[in-house]
This record gives structure tokens, C-alpha cells and sequence, in this order.
């Protein structure tokens, strides 16, 4: 015996979340519950506006659709599926065939701004390897390779992950690599995206020893995981590449050509970003996975994420849109 529903959220964000051009005010999404046999499992479905190409809207008609299959016994052609879609809906399949083991990897790798002192201090607050992320190619590349100098020299036995996003052209990412001293380079895990263009990227990495990471490019059409030099790392993002499934033939393709799989949130809840942390802990266990988005809101969502204590909002507070 199977049924489905379909509830509706809305969380509020932290004032500073700039998603590309826009404020980010609302987190919005679904919650998907299946029952079988009287047992629950659930799923989130969120869209991230500005980088998925389906709106929640499109993603909740479809996942009605999707669902009053499951419940009739049909089989779901997942890969058709808008990603965010087939993402949530492939969690909770899992959930319920208890596929997706419970122990996750909540050793996130801190979000910093630049400000040595504060990742020092999150750093003795935490075990494991040191490995932070910055964004860069908001400002001045200059200012960029100034600050990545200043803290591979600060922390010395740290890694440091850059995010360009594709912000830079190739004279900007060589203006930024100027200030980066060849000695600090290595301490440099990757910098995700450079160029707006992947050859540029890949040239930059070639021309300065600073490896490389795929994330836009993962999502570009036709892309297919291949060694290359000056590249270290893919970033998988599940809520814009697919289901689980999806996911973890990306993993294995990546760790069967040396490259490094790096599992990362779209901004999913507390919900969501709990199942990642799972499923980074099974696919990528000793990997960092970038997971440090709970900050970024300000509540949480049916469970809470480890050491957040932003209040959290259960199910029963919910909008159920849809059952079956
Ligand atoms: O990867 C991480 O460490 C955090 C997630 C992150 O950076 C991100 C989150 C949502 C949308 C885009 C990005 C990004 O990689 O730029
Ligand atoms: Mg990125």
C-alpha cells in the first residue's frame, strides 16, 4: 500500500544572501512524504533560483505527477525528471528502502569572508583537516589574490577552496594569480570556475599551477568527466544534476579518473542539507563536503543540522498542497 503528498515551504533568509543578480528573502520548496507499508520517508524538492532551469512551480506540478506514478506502482523515468525533482523524489526512495545510510559527514568546509582571526576560530572549534572556502571575483581580482595570499600565509596547514563562479576574464584570474605567491599555490585545494569560458579556465590552470574545479561546467551540455591537467575536483550539486542515482555515477566516474567528487549544497533546508551531509559521509568519505549554508537561513526545517540552533519548523506547520 502506497500514498504521497506534498507539502509546501517558505523560510526566511538571512538579510545578506545574494544569489547572482538577486536578494534571496525566501527560501521556497517542497516536501515530499511517500508512505509504504505504513512506513514514512521524505524528500525536498527546492529549486534555486537563477541557477536551476525549473521554477518551484514547474517542479511541483511535475513531482504530482511523478508521485501518482509511485503511488500506482508505475515506474519513474527519473532522468526526464527536472533535477531538483528527481533529487527529492530519488532521497526519499532511498529513505524508505534505507539505501541512503544514516551517519553523514557534518565536517563542513567554512564559507569564509577573508578574515583570518574568524577562520582561525572556527578552525579550533573544529577536527579534521582545515579547509575553507572563499568566494572570490566580487571585487577587485587584485584584492582577491591579496586576501587568498594573506591566509594560505596566516594558516599555513590549510586548504584553501576558491569560488570565481566564472566572474573573471583570463586577464583578471592572471591579475589574481600575481598576488598569490608560488610557494602558496599548493595550498590552494582548487579555485571552482575562473573564466566564463572552460578552455580560458583550463589555460589559466595550466599557466599558473592553481588546480582547477568544475561546478557550472558539470551542468553544461555534453559534459563529460575526463582527466585534464590543472584540474582537481568536480563539484556535484544533486539539486541541480539529479537523483541520487545520477549523482553517484558522476562520483564513480570522477574517482575512476583521479579527480576528486566534491558534494555541495543549492541552498536546500536543514532537511535537505542533512541528507547531502549523508550521502557525502557514503559516496565521498574523505572529502569535505561544502555544506556551509545552514548560516544563511534563519530557521530549519523538520531536523536540525548539527550545532545549528536556529529554531525549526515541523511538518505539521506546513502547507499540505497535494496527497494521493
Ligand atoms: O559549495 C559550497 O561550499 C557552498 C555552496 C555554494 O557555494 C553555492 C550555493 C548555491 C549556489 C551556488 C554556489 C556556488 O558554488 O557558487
Ligand atoms: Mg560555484
Amino acid at each position: 500500500m502506497r500514498s504521497a503528498k506534498l507539502f509546501q515551504y517558505q523560510l526566511p533568509m538571512d538579510s545578506g544572501v545574494i544569489l547572482r543578480d538577486q536578494r534571496l528573502v525566501t527560501r521556497e520548496g517542497w516536501v515530499v512524504e511517500l508512505c509504504q507499508d505504513q512506513q514514512l520517508a521524505y524528500g525536498e524538492i527546492a529549486p534555486l533560483p537563477e541557477f536551476s532551469v525549473e521554477t518551484a512551480i514547474e517542479a511541483g506540478e511535475q513531482a504530482q505527477q511523478l508521485l501518482s506514478q509511485w503511488v500506482a506502482g508505475e515506474a519513474l523515468d527519473l532522468d526526464a525528471a527536472f533535477p531538483s525533482v528527481a533529487f527529492g523524489i530519488s532521497c526519499a526512495i532511498a529513505e524508505l528502502a534505507a539505501e541512503l545510510p544514516v551517519t553523514g559527514n557534518y565536517l563542513v568546509a567554512p564559507l569564509c569572508c577573508g578574515d583570518p582571526d574568524d577562520l582561525v576560530e572556527r578552525f579550533n572549534q573544529m577536527p579534521g583537516d582545515k579547509v575553507a572556502k572563499i568566494k572570490v571575483g566580487m571585487y577587485e581580482a587584485v584584492r582577491d589574490g591579496i586576501v587568498a595570499n594573506m591566509l594560505l600565509e596566516a594558516i599555513p596547514d590549510m586548504q584553501l577552496r576558491l569560488d570565481a563562479n566564472r566572474q573573471w576574464t583570463p586577464l583578471k584570474a592572471q591579475q589574481f594569480a600575481k598576488y598569490v605567491k608560488p610557494e602558496h599555490r599548493s595550498g590552494i585545494a582548487f579555485l571552482e570556475e575562473p573564466c566564463r569560458l572552460p578552455s580560458d579556465s583550463l589555460a589559466f590552470a595550466q599557466q599558473t599551477g592553481i588546480n582547477i574545479a568544475w561546478d557550472e561546467t558539470v551542468r553544461d551540455a555534453g559534459f563529460e568527466v575526463k582527466a585534464e591537467p590543472g584540474v582537481a575536483a568536480i563539484i556535484i550539486k544533486p539539486t541541480l544534476i539529479g537523483s541520487l542515482a545520477r549523482c553517484i555515477t558522476l562520483i564513480e566516474q570522477a574517482h575512476a579518473v583521479g579527480l576528486t567528487a566534491v558534494i555541495s549544497s543549492s541552498l536546500e533546508s536543514s532537511l535537505g542539507l542533512n541528507q547531502l551531509a549523508r550521502l557525502a559521509q557514503w559516496q565521498t568519505p574523505n572529502v569535505i563536503p561544502g555544506l556551509d549554508t545552514m548560516q544563511l537561513f534563519q530557521t530549519q526545517l523538520m531536523q536540525s543540522w548539527p550545532g545549528c540552533e536556529l529554531p525549526v519548523i515541523s511538518l505539521s506547520e506546513l502547507d499540505m498542497v497535494w496527497h494521493k
